[in-house]
């Protein structure tokens, strides 16, 4: 029996605002396609989202609007649907693929092993054939080691009931770890190219760049920069991806990009109004004819109680036949998985960066007191000293109180990372790989990656500062939600998203109140088998295989002459697996209820 989440909380809402042209955005949704199974207010999965964008495009087609639908990337690993097949995605390709999305691209996590990219090769390509956009991304074939591109480079097209001429991109950023059966050309390249040049010289009524690509770095800037230096008026909608935010930005007043979050919590709304477009075909109804351009967005918070309400229907109109089934294939893949296997009890949530670190409730500080000196034994150099170092970014998710199943390892720790080490470290020299990993500075600089690629960018600074509890009510909540409950006091609320971005503070489609979050380094360490009072000469360094590229410069720096011949397996079993054991070990009890 499938456990069911709780039930959505009735919340103030903000109404979706409609244009002549409306996009539904996904991204990093990193597997999280059942929704939400212990947060009701992302509990929608997929099926309850086509339903949403099918009844969205109904009420679309009777008022003479359009609707696009965009995913950014970054559709794998992160969630036991995707996770805990083998092959990874056994089911979850054939789910995804039942939403009819206009415009897709590759994020990197669809890059990062080989036999990923050939399944993005494969079955999502031809899936949304003709959707998928691959501006600055090639595919080896394995057969003959041609390169090719991935998919498509641009797509041109006509809306259906506006008659907007359209012409869009789909990019990455510029992304260096990926595996080797695929290239990414830097974007600073590529749109050098005589396609690309030829594309932005092109007559549309407007520009769209979909990217799993943030909307304030250099590749978006530089884009814009080139189109501008073609089009100086014409109108460019960005869609961005991969910091795991709910961000918007103007980089003019007809250029403008947009973010939907991460892991199916958000669903993205994006309207423009005053697109001059030369096939127009039938005026909007219901709609204000404006003049001047207007781009608005809107965070939605992926849950039904919402989906019916920006929909006006209930609980019996809202489903449709397509969106049903979806979920209940969903369901079935979820059982045909055991994903719901009870592996034990967490006995108090742990978070990664909502209590601070070093702290009780720190998903890093249990890690490093209990988890990582106790998985990280090798049998034959167990009585070696050793530091063991792991990247806070490893770590995906939150981990609540109570059932901790076999879903909830893939969500922590979805990914075929491995421990590995370099024996007989100088002690000197391994103690200060720590500071060096989480300071940073000028040791990155020299290598391709660089150190915020150690965690998730949205685990900078910028947005960890602790939030004040501040919540403003909005003009447009006041004039809209007419059908929403009235917000009487902020306890009543539900704690979530609070926004800020380029347009202010009133995106988000439901009102919450603020989460603080705290900042976290870029890595933590344990150490065992140390003699209590003085230090080794040596240690066995053991480290998460991700960040071997940064230790082997960090070792560098102290002035060591270790490379990749020098790092050996330390443990064969994959990390995910090894904290899977530890939480059967000891978190045992029994908390179903
Ligand atoms: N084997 C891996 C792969 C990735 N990471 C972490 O994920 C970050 C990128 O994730 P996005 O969803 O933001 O693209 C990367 O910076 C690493 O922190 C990892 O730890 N191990
Ligand atoms: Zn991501
Ligand atoms: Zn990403």
């Amino acid at each position: 029996e499938q456990p069911s989440a709780p039930k959505p909380v009735a919340a103030p809402m903000r109404p979706l605002p409609w244009g002549q042209l409306n996009f539904l955005q996904t991204t990093d949704t990193h597997g999280w396609h059942a929704g939400h199974l212990q947060e009701s207010q992302y509990s929608a999965d997929w099926g309850d989202y086509i339903s949403f964008a099918e009844r969205m495009h109904q009420k679309a087609d009777e008022i003479g609007a359009d609707l696009l639908l965009v995913d950014t990337g970054d559709r794998v690993e992160g969630n036991g649907l995707y996770d805990a097949s083998k092959p990874k995605g056994r089911y979850d390709y054939d789910i995804f693929k039942e939403q009819d999305i206009d415009i897709i691209c590759t994020g990197n996590h669809e890059l990062y092993q080989a036999d990923a990219a050939a399944r993005e090769y494969t079955q999502t390509v031809p899936n949304f054939k003709g959707k998928y956009l691959a501006s600055n991304l090639d595919y080896i074939k394995p057969d003959t080691g041609e390169r090719i591109p991935m998919a498509q480079r641009f797509r041109k097209f006509t809306t259906k009931n506006q008659g907007i001429r359209v012409l869009a991109f789909g990019f990455l950023f510029d992304f260096t770890g990926n595996a080797n059966n695929t290239i990414v050309q830097p974007v600073g390249k590529t749109i050098e190219e005589k396609w690309f040049q030829d594309a932005i010289r092109e007559d549309v009524d407007l520009f769209i760049v979909i990217g799993h690509v943030t909307l304030h770095g250099p590749e978006y800037k530089a884009i814009f920069k080139a189109i501008r230096s073609q089009k100086w008026d014409t109108p460019i909608q960005f869609f961005g991806g991969h910091s795991h935010i709910r961000d918007f930005a103007k980089y003019d007043s007809k250029a403008y990009g947009f973010q939907s979050g991460r892991y199916m919590e958000t669903v993205g709304w994006m309207s423009i109004d005053g697109i001059k477009s030369k096939g127009k075909k039938g005026d909007l109804k219901e709609l204000e004819l404006r003049s001047d351009m207007s781009f608005q967005r809107r965070y939605i918070d992926n849950n039904l109680f919402g989906y019916r309400y920006h929909t006006g229907l209930n609980e019996s109109t809202f489903p449709t036949g397509h969106g049903q089934n979806v979920s209940a294939s969903i369901h079935k893949a979820r059982k045909a998985l055991n994903l719901d296997y009870f592996y034990g009890c967490a006995p108090k949530d742990l978070w990664m960066s909502r209590a601070p670190y070093p702290s009780d409730n720190s998903l890093y500080s249990w890690l490093e007191k209990e988890v990582l000196a106790d998985v990280a034994t090798n049998p034959k150099r167990k009585d070696k000293p050793r530091m063991v170092i792991f990247n806070t970014g490893g770590m995906r998710f939150d981990i609540f109180k109570g059932t901790f199943t076999r879903d909830s390892t893939y969500i922590v720790s979805p990914f075929v990372s491995t421990l590995k080490y370099i024996k007989d470290v100088p002690f000197k020299a391994a103690s200060q790989m720590l500071p060096l990993l989480n300071n940073g500075g000028p040791i990155f600089e020299s290598t391709e990656l660089q150190p915020w690629q150690l965690a998730p960018p949205e685990q900078l600074a910028i947005h960890y500062d602790i939030i004040a509890p501040q919540l403003s009510i909005q003009d447009s909540f006041i004039s809209g939600a007419a059908q929403a409950p009235l917000l009487s006091s902020s306890p009543d609320l539900v704690p979530g998203y609070t926004t800020k971005d380029d347009a202010g503070d009133d995106g988000d489609d439901t009102l919450h109140a603020p989460i603080s979050f705290y900042k976290i380094p870029n890595c933590i360490q344990a150490t065992a088998s140390m003699a209590e009072k003085s230090d080794p000469e040596t240690v066995d360094l053991v480290f998460i295989d991700f960040i071997q590229p940064w230790v082997l410069t960090a070792l560098q720096f102290t002035g060591q002459t270790y490379n990749n011949s020098h790092v050996e397996n330390y443990r064969p079993e994959i990390f995910t697996d090894l904290l899977a054991g530890w939480i059967k070990e000891h978190w045992r009890g029994d908390c179903r209820s």
